[in-house]
Parts: C-alpha cells; structure tokens; sequence
C-alpha cells in the first residue's frame, strides 16, 4: 500500500513538557483515517507540526514519500498537503459560488483574472458547481457567507480546501459547533470525496470517527497507544480504559 503522509520518531517539546513522543504514523493512500486521543493528547500539536505551523525537535514528516519538515506551511499546501480553513478565514461577504470560484481560479494561478471572467469557462464553471453541490451548498450559492447557517460555513471552509484540488486533506475537528442532526452530513461529504484524496481527521465525536474512519490512531501523551481498524480500536482494553469508557460500551 502507497503511504500517503508519514511521521517518523516526532518529538516536540514545550519546555519541558513532551508533546509528541517518538510518533511513527503511517497515512495509507486514499484512507480515511482518524487520529484520537484524550484532551491534551496532543492531537492538534501533531496536525499543527504536520502543516508546518510548528517545526518538531526531531523527527521526520514525510509526504508521498519526500521529506517536508523544513518546509514552509505554503510550500506544504503547495505540495498537496491542505488543512481546512476556519470560518473566520472566509470572506464574510461573498457568496458560496463566488468564494469557490475565486478558490479555483488561484489554483488556476487566475485569481483576479476570474472577476472579470466569471461565468464565462465551461470547464471553471463545471469544477465549481461540483464542488457545491458535492458540500450541499447549490442552493445557498448566491447568499452571503455571513448569513449561512454554522453548518453550511463549515461545508464551505472544507470545500474551499477541496477547491485547492489537495492529495491530503487535515480536518481538526470539522464539525466542531455543528448540530448533532447536521454533523453526519459534514462528515459523509468528506467520507464520498473521490479516493485520491487522502483524509486526516481529529475528532472527538465517536459517532462520526466510528462512522467515518476506516483506520483510527489512539495517541494518549503525546505517543501512539494503539491503531488498528475501527472494530479492533474498539475492542481493545486499553483504548476502553483510557479513551471510550462508557462509549465503548454503547
Ligand atoms: N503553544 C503551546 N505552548 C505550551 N503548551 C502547549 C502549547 N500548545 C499545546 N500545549 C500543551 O500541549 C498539550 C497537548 O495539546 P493539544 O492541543 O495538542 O492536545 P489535543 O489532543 O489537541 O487536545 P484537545 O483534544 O483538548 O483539543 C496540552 O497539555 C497543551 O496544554
């Protein structure tokens, strides 16, 4: 199997607090994979070192196979590797179709150019109404950002990030916020992107992991306590004893 995102040996510190401790993850090509952990596991420290927000002590990240850790968080997007963007990074007041089409047009390397041109490429134009469609956004296209329900702002950040067309995808807690009814719709929407597209979720709602996830990571102080598939995770005492408690048993 092809590794789409790789750690090796990453250690990061805060002082003396040891965040990330010696984590060896693997990110199959295509999977969907979910990392989860406790509060405070260090599961945010890990996508932020991932990203290149934060540089790691020591170790590598490795993505399809080269090495990234001194890159840029700009050449890392470059290179494929997106996070979504949080609602406050979105353009208040432009509408879904225009925040889309603005996003697609830069990775064209056409951002302004766009403006001028809008609605006039069969092949832009087709690109965009696939992603809103695909993130439940057709009908709301033409209202303002500002005034889309929460849930409808989250399918926008994640499409936004598709738009960048990336290789692998790092969703922190994507439904964060969202009502219960609507979460799984967000989570499904990412889950029915196409397989070439390599999924790495944080999440703290069991629900969506079980539902989502076809490979789980269990970090519990900043190192990796057990990984598996999610029947095995489940099942195994130790993710019950520190992580699922009660939950497992549901
Ligand atoms: N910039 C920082 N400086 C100092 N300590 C930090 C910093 N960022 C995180 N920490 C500490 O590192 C530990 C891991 O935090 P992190 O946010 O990565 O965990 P998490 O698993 O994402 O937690 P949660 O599930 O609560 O979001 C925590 O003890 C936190 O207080």
């Amino acid at each position: 199997m092809t590794i789409a995102l790789e750690t090796q040996g990453l250690e990061k510190s805060f002082g003396g607090l040891r965040v990330t401790r010696d984590l060896s993850l693997k990110v199959t090509r295509g999977a969907r994979h979910a990392l989860i952990g406790p509060n405070g596991a260090g599961k945010t420290t890990v996508i932020n070192q991932l990203t290149g927000v934060l540089r790691p002590n020591s170790g590598r990240i490795l993505l399809e196979g080269s090495d990234i850790t001194g890159l840029s968080v700009h050449k890392r997007v470059l290179r494929g590797l997106s996070r979504t963007f949080q609602i406050n990074q979105l353009y208040a007041d432009l509408t879904p179709l225009e925040t889309i089409g603005l996003a697609v047009s830069e990775r064209m390397g056409r951002g302004g150019d766009w403006w001028r041109r809008m609605g006039t490429r069969d092949d832009v134009n087709a690109e965009i109404t696939e992603i809103l469609s695909r993130f439940h956004l057709l009908d709301a296209m033409s209202e303002l950002t500002s005034t889309l329900p929460y849930g409808k702002q989250r399918l926008l950040e994640i499409a936004v990030a598709i738009a960048a067309k990336p290789r692998v995808l790092l969703l922190d807690e994507p439904a964060a916020g969202v009502p219960e009814s609507e979460r799984h719709d967000i989570l499904a929407a990412v889950a029915a992107l196409p397989r070439d597209v390599t999924v790495l979720l944080i999440e703290h709602d069991m629900d969506l992991v079980f539902s989502f996830a076809d490979r789980i990571s269990v970090l519990v102080n900043g190192g990796l306590l057990t990984e598996g598939a999610p029947d095995e995770v489940a099942r195994d005492p130790q993710v019950r004893a520190v992580y699922l408690g009660e939950a497992a048993d549901a």
